[in-house]
């Protein structure tokens, strides 16, 4: 994308893009216009928002520990077997409440924007019982009311097996008193969920409660995007492309018939490298499904296994160990990831009439986004959503960010 084309750009009362061209014949057209504020972007590149397409944000209670134990050689799945993982996140996000639940995210969705997002899924899943879900789901659904970066939410109350039950009974309990619940918060107006999401995976839920439990949502109006073919092949991007999914995320260990099935199905792929890169992971196959057509987006996947905010260091380990090139991560970060979330026609690319979410960099090349691994900090200026600048960072005048 020709970034460095666009000299000006104009955004309009209601925050969407009013025109996009060279700098002289948008001026001639607004000549006439005043404007609130007008920033000079001479020597910098104007970006898309990025759109982080997975996120576990609301929970309480580090997982440092862990970190420290899988260095020593436990895996993913030993952990959470043993009843650390997921479950150590869930007993903390339990006990926690509303109010410490929603100071966390808040601050976290700042750090995220900081970095450049300005459109974020965010998941439930530390509950497991129907009331802690949805403390989950009325904590983004207020941050959806009252904080400045777009938010898609995600039921995740499959995430893991809760203790005591079998993968079975959870799944009735999600089929029959979890998502009855969601459809009549959604009816009152109380909370409106996106998307649904299952963690499918061996000793987790498996392809057959995981199809009940999506199908299930999907009736109730939710976008599929779930967790699949991760840490064991599970035949979840088959089953994605089967039932009409958004995206599939994950996907170390798809197999060849998987990737073809979500191309034909415009199944989206999203991939997250920050966790395969910390657990060690074989990377998945992002050349061959781009190679076939499929539609392949990222997400910082941030949760206390892989403690990440920063889109632009995902498109940085996109690049180097899933062999994406920088236009394809980009595209990956923003207008794929929007696809994801049911929003390509809104978000994710700098076009007339799409809501104006941009990032101004400190750099006349846009690559810099990517090229300075953790760098972003200093060469982020500005972020803006719809129209606003709700994030001006005054250390990246003065530091050279070359
Ligand atoms: N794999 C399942 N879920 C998350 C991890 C959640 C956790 O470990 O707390 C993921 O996408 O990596
Ligand atoms: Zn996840």
């Amino acid at each position: 994308p020709a970034f460095r084309e666009l000299l000006l750009q104009e955004l309009s009362q209601d925050g969407c893009i009013k025109a996009v061209g060279q700098a002289d014949v948008i001026r001639n057209q607004f000549s006439g216009a005043t404007f609130e504020r007008i920033i000079d972007c001479s020597g910098k590149c104007v970006l898309p928002g990025l759109v982080d397409a997975h996120t576990h944000p609301v929970w309480a209670g580090d997982r440092v520990h862990e970190f420290a134990m899988k260095l020593a050689g436990a895996s993913y799945m030993e952990i959470h077997q043993a009843g650390g993982g997921i479950h150590f996140t869930v007993e903390h996000t339990q006990n926690a409440t509303e109010e410490e639940l929603f100071n966390t995210f808040k601050h976290r969705l700042e750090r995220m924007r900081n970095a450049g997002s300005t459109l974020v899924e965010c998941k439930s899943g530390y509950g497991l019982n129907l009331e802690t879900e949805l403390k989950m789901l009325r904590v983004i659904e207020r941050a959806k009311q009252s904080m400045d970066i777009g938010i898609s939410s995600t039921y995740c109350g499959a995430h893991s097996v809760p203790k005591g039950k079998t993968a079975t009974e959870a799944t009735d309990d999600i089929i029959n008193n979890h998502l009855p619940k969601l459809k009549e918060l959604k009816l009152s107006g109380e909370i409106h969920v996106n998307n649904i999401d299952v963690f499918c995976e061996k000793g987790v839920f498996d392809l057959e409660s995981t199809r009940r439990i999506l199908q299930a949502g999907k009736n109730i109006g939710l976008q599929l995007n779930f967790h699949g073919d991760e840490l064991h092949p599970m035949k979840s991007a088959e089953l994605g492309a089967e039932l009409g999914a958004r995206a599939v995320s994950h996907l170390e260990e798809v197999s060849d018939e998987g990737i073809t099935a979500m191309a034909r199905a415009k199944c989206a792929a999203v991939l997250l490298p920050t966790t395969a890169y910390m657990l060690r992971l074989k990377q998945p196959q992002a050349r061959k499904m781009l190679d076939e057509g499929v539609i392949v987006a990222l997400g910082s996947d941030f949760n206390p296994n892989a403690y990440c905010f920063s889109m632009p260091m995902v498109m940085h380990l996109a690049c180097v160990n899933m062999k994406m090139s920088m236009n394809e991560a980009l595209a990956a970060a923003t207008i794929n990831a929007a696809y994801v979330l049911g929003k390509s026609d809104t978000h994710g690319s700098i076009e007339t009439g799409k809501q104006g979410d941009l990032v101004i960099i400190n750099s006349s090349r846009w690559e810099h986004l990517i090229y300075q691994f953790g760098g972003h900090e200093a060469l982020i200026n500005y972020v803006i959503v719809k129209g606003q600048v709700v994030y001006e960072n005054e250390r990246c005048e003065t530091m050279s960010s070359y």
